[in-house]
């Protein structure tokens, strides 16, 4: 089979994306869509986003991990398939479609930033040294001193693997303050088993846990990823947050045919 993709990143996290309106990509191979998402063998990336369409909204997106597994959602991956679905002429600047983890809203604005609107998030559990919450993905979060020297991928692996978060394991963020509404994060993602450029779901996860911990007062946050720079914004009603946006640039690559 010819197959046609396009390659999106948001702040570096990568994507092979497949307009599969037509239904013609083979969904449970694992296989290929690790072999597609394979740096050396394949086209290389941190995940594959098949874009749908759907009764109710303006498309489905469908999101597998490098790893060739459908999974949790991926709000880099939200962002890069409204840009893409643009380009398709599918919406405009606005866009509403369905994911795994629910209905999700987002809006194009200058200069291509996305600003996807995230769920709400209502359980957040604190403990001495870290934060677990689910941000449409699920996430520990610990603070570290010296973020630049630390080896993410053999510590984060340590952690997704520990008893704390048994099979389905977590993502991992090792978050520093930089000021009052900034921080910096670097993270292990569950099901690429290694440290990407950005997660962000994760940089979502790091502004509501430092809002909830107390180490800042700010509701609207700015994130230093590996690969740029990302700001969450919400609204907090109580232990509620909602209104939860993700903000970003999300940049078409390349296109190509690959055959499988
Ligand atoms: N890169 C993503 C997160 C993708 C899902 C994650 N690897 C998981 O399986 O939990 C993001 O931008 O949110």
């Amino acid at each position: 089979m010819q197959l046609t993709f396009y390659k999106y990143q948001g702040t570096g996290n990568d994507f092979v994306m497949i307009d599969n309106r037509s239904g013609f990509f083979p969904k449970d191979d694992t296989t290929l869509v690790a072999r597609l998402c394979d740096r050396r063998f394949g086209i290389g990336a941190d995940g594959l986003i098949l874009l749908e369409d759907d009764d109710q909204t303006d498309f489905r997106m469908v999101y597998y991990n490098s790893d060739g597994n459908t999974s949790s959602m991926c709000g880099n991956g939200g962002r890069c398939i409204v840009a893409f679905a643009k380009s398709l002429g599918i919406v405009n600047d606005n866009a509403t479609f369905i994911a795994v983890d629910g209905l999700h809203h987002a809006h194009i604005a200058e200069q291509g930033m996305v600003s996807l609107q995230m769920k709400d998030v209502d359980t957040i559990d604190i403990n001495a040294e870290f934060v677990f919450l689910d941000t449409g993905s699920p996430h520990h979060v610990q603070m570290e001193d010296d973020l630049q020297n630390l080896d993410v991928k053999t510590l984060g692996a340590q952690i997704r693997y520990s008893d704390l978060y048994g099979k389905a394991g977590s993502n991992v963020n090792f978050v520093h303050q930089e000021d009052q509404n900034t921080f910096s994060l670097r993270t292990y993602e569950r099901g690429v088993e290694d440290e990407t450029l950005s997660c962000g779901t994760g940089a979502t996860a790091v502004a509501i846990a430092m809002h909830a911990i107390g180490r800042t007062s700010s509701q609207a946050i700015d994130l230093n990823v590996q690969g740029g720079r990302l700001r969450v914004t919400f609204k907090q009603d109580g232990k509620r947050f909602t209104e939860v946006f993700l903000v970003g640039p999300a940049e078409f690559v390349f296109k190509g045919t690959v055959s499988c």
